[in-house]
């Protein structure tokens, strides 16, 4: 037994930070303790080391009250969780607390009288945290029947006195750990990670996030294979889970992915940590304490043996930019290696730093609460040459994020950075500075802060590490709009899974109320969410401040479901912003021709896609087909087509002997004609996708060039309701019985179609009819069923026998299902963009 090695297991402050966590940790020590000589390292409680850099911020600005209270916060939460888990010890926990912190009190004390932290005791400040959690969980182990003892890091790290981001000396750490583990097995050691002491004993600290890199020295010093990080997520992710929701944990990383991570600032990791692990070939484990069957992330010497696993985006937050710029062109300076020197000497950690060719001007990230110690260090480098002006002021940014893309064999990869950079343009996101080449893993860039979720969300779909994220903003929410939301509803899951794209419905809105959210709102009941928003007067609302939103966001789509006039402005402006658009409304594409072509020039322009399947026959491949035929160079000679879905169902129920004022509400029922069926009756809604198609072919008609016949009189009071409207069509209902009966004894069918015939062009004939038409049985379109479509091109390669598109051809579903269609054609076209 006593050969077998320890197991190191770090528990980081998310683990000890709440009763039901903290139960879990000591559940889960206990259970591992049984199976080995085990040696723990432990982080301070939640935020607590967060809540001492302001205890000591306020002590040195005199606010001694203000400092104490924040100790008095750090002193609930350790009490709390104690008492939580030892009820019955409650007074003597807080007690031990109160003794713990005492002799922090009197430290700020100090501090709030000289106005002055320095670097030693801002260390010893910060120790406080560990000291507290450590203690408790060593106390909290050996009343649960774990044997525990608490094991003073600052008597087994040895480190140089850089304060706040010391050294350790691995050769002397290594002796007295080696010379102290003789004692751990009878009892599990409780190590505080993150702090440490000088030769002489004085209080350091290794680093934010440095109790991970404690866990790695302490396992290379007593000789561990393993260590594993417990933490609050289930692994190291493609991207930190808090900002990308389908980010996921990654399996199996190599030593050196990981080095590469920590080093760029993923924060579950110490920049630091990976060194004494891949030195000793030790593997580190990344797991979550409330899941503690999840095998979570390994990271050791072999890796993963898929070439093809998705690596990370890594980012790093809560720093600042400090650009240093020599004013006099001269080679003395050496700018960079001072200020480097002098922050190197300050302790403060460089995450970045890039020098321009001539070395006259220096850009480099630091931690922002080291923001003043930075500067300081530069400054006073570079007094005399601040004096003398040769020196620019500092320039400052702040707060920023550093982004890093992660990727194994990215030296191989072809234009990883011209793709990184776009994905960030094309959303807006403005880079500060940029880094390539110091690693061929990595790529790394510095963005302000309030873009940090867009430009990891962009980067990490843009390198299809997970789900080609597609962001709808859909407006209408009427049948097509409604039927949309269900489809995406019961397809989002499959979508997912079997072919990589995550629709997120973003934005609904109607004529008067919008609902958006960058996040994704939740699909159920949206509709009921939208009416019960505050309505707004639709004719001064604009919609373009969501799309300023919605432009940010991965794959934007503007999905038109609605039939609304005047809608070309709000397309336009989302193609200048690089937003696309898939329309199910067919006026923007009747519009005069100079103003259509303008729009689709601006989506061109743009680069951007407008799709429109639906305008014609729903979703029947209408549009594509034709599309095709021209882009092929077939010439098209005749298109004849039944383009009413809803007239179409209406002349079958006339000719099964339904009155036409019924078999035109039962159309409106079964969602087959416009919110106003006079748009179907009159039949202008099918001269605009006659117009539509007609234009596919380069026709530059109007639709007053359309000759109409209406399939229903004009109505004789055209502002009147619906409703009336309907009511109204009783007094047609003989003459239109009459008409079928004709039909019949002629032995023909009634339908509505249109008909473009290019050779009219330049003719005193209409090149487009629309209008009702008695077709002999056997004809095409004669045997259509219900509310089924059809459009019949004759060209140049389809001359004997026409190339028919037939099916249903309208109805709130099968138009939705269209636009879907769209909409996935846009998120496969840009896989991988
Ligand atoms: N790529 C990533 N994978 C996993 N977690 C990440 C990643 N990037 C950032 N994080 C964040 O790191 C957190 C864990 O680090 P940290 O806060 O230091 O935890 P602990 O307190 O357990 O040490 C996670 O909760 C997550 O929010
Ligand atoms: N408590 C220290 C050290 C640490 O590693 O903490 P955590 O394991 O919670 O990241 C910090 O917040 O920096």
């Amino acid at each position: 037994m006593s050969s077998t090695p320890f197991q190191v297991m770090k528990f980081g402050g998310s683990s000890v930070g709440s009763p039901p966590r903290l139960r879990q940790v000591i559940e889960l020590i206990g259970r591992h303790a049984k199976q080995g000589p085990l040696a723990v390292v432990v982080s301070a409680m939640g935020d607590t080391t967060d809540w001492l850099i302001e205890a000591a911020g306020l002590a040195t600005q005199g606010d001694l009250e203000g400092s104490l209270a924040v100790v008095e916060r750090i002193a609930h939460l350790a009490k709390t969780n104690a008492a939580a888990l030892e009820p019955a010890r409650t007074t003597a926990l807080a007690e031990r607390v109160e003794s713990l912190l005492a002799p922090l009190r009197l430290l700020l004390q100090g501090i709030s009288l000289t106005r002055e932290c320095s670097a030693p005791s801002r260390d010893r400040v910060l120790s406080f945290g560990e000291l507290v959690s450590a203690t408790l969980l060593a106390e909290l182990l050996t009343a649960s029947g774990t044997e525990a003892t608490f094991r003073d890091a600052r008597q087994l790290l040895v480190t140089d006195d850089r304060f706040g981001a010391a050294r350790v000396d691995v050769a002397r750490t290594r002796e007295r750990l080696q010379a102290s583990v003789a004692g751990w097995r009878a009892s599990v050691p409780v190590l505080p990670g993150f702090i440490a002491a000088t030769p002489d004993g004085r209080t350091t600290t290794l680093g934010r996030n440095g109790s991970d890199y404690t866990a790695a020295l302490v396992a290379q010093g007593i000789g561990a294979t393993e260590v594993t990080v417990w933490t609050d997520v289930l692994g190291l992710h493609t991207a930190d889970p808090d900002l990308v929701s389908d980010a996921y944990p990654v399996a199996h990383l190599t030593h050196g992915e990981g080095l590469e991570l920590a080093a760029v600032g993923v924060r579950m990791l110490h920049p630091r940590t990976m060194i004494p692990l891949i030195e000793s070939g030790i593997s580190l484990r990344i797991r979550n304490t409330m899941h503690p069957d999840h095998p979570g992330t390994l990271i050791d010497a072999i890796g993963s043996r898929d070439g093809q696993r998705p690596t990370c985006i890594a980012t790093r937050e809560e720093l600042a930019l400090l650009g240093i710029e020599v004013r006099k062109l001269s080679d003395q300076f050496q700018l960079g290696e001072r200020v480097l020197a002098a922050l190197r000497e300050a302790g403060v950690t460089v995450w970045l730093s890039t020098q321009s060719a001539n070395g006259q001007s220096i850009a480099v990230v630091v931690p922002r609460p080291d923001l003043l110690r930075a500067r300081g260090a530069v400054e006073n480098e570079l007094t005399q040459e601040l004096a003398r002006h040769e020196v620019e002021p500092l320039a400052i940014r702040e707060p920023v994020t550093l982004l890093t893309l992660v990727a194994e064999a990215m030296g191989q990869g072809v234009n990883v950075a011209g793709r990184f950079f776009s994905a960030l343009g094309a959303v807006g996101v403005n880079v500060r500075a940029s880094a390539q080449g110091a690693s061929s893993r990595s790529i790394s860039c510095v963005v302000d802060a309030a873009d940090t979720a867009i430009a990891v969300r962009t980067t990490h779909a843009a390198f299809n590490l997970a789900h080609q994220q597609v962001s709808l903003f859909l407006l209408g929410r009427g049948t097509v709009g409604g039927q949309l939301l269900a489809q995406v509803r019961a397809q989002q899951a499959l979508l997912k899974d079997k072919h990589g794209i995550a629709l997120r419905v973003v934005g609904l809105a109607d004529s008067r109320r919008v609902l958006f959210d960058a996040a994704g709102l939740p699909l159920e009941g949206l509709e009921e969410r939208l009416a019960r928003v505050e309505p707004v007067n639709p004719e001064t609302r604009t919609l373009v401040p969501v799309l300023d939103e919605l432009r940010r966001l991965p794959v934007p789509i503007l999905v038109d479901c609605t039939a609304a006039s005047g809608i070309e402005a709000l397309y336009t402006e989302a193609f200048r912003r690089g937003i696309h658009v898939v329309g199910a409304n067919k006026k923007p594409l009747a519009l005069p021709w100079d103003d259509r072509e303008a729009l689709l020039a601006e989506a061109r322009r743009h680069h951007v896609a407008y799709h429109y399947e639906t305008t014609v026959a729903s979703s029947l491949p209408v549009i594509d087909t034709l599309a095709n035929l021209v882009r092929t160079g077939d010439t098209v000679r005749l298109i004849t087509a039944s383009l009413s879905g809803s007239v179409g169902f209406i002349c079958n129920e006339l000719m099964a002997g339904v009155p036409l004022s019924v078999s035109v509400r039962t159309a409106k029922e079964r969602g087959f004609t416009e919110p106003d069926p006079r748009e179907d009756l009159s039949g202008t809604d099918v001269a605009r996708k006659a117009l539509i198609l007609a234009r596919e072919l380069g026709l530059p008609l109007s639709l007053s060039d359309v000759a109409l016949e209406p399939f229903v009189p004009e109505d004789p009071r055209p502002g009147a309701s619906v409703d009336t409207f309907l009511h109204g069509l009783k007094a047609l209902d003989a003459a239109y019985a009459d008409r079928v009966t004709r039909c019949r004894s002629a032995g023909t069918v009634l339908r509505y179609l249109a008909r473009i015939d290019p050779s009219k062009v330049g003719t005193d004939s209409p090149v487009i009819r629309v209008g009702p038409v008695a077709i002999e049985a056997g004809q095409p379109g004669a045997d259509l069923r219900g509310a089924e479509s059809f459009v019949s091109f004759t060209t140049t390669r389809h001359s004997d026998f026409p190339l028919v598109v037939r099916g249903a051809g309208a109805g709130g579903a099968v138009t939705a299902s269209g636009v879907l269609a769209d909409i996935l054609r846009i998120s496969q076209a840009l896989r991988g963009r």
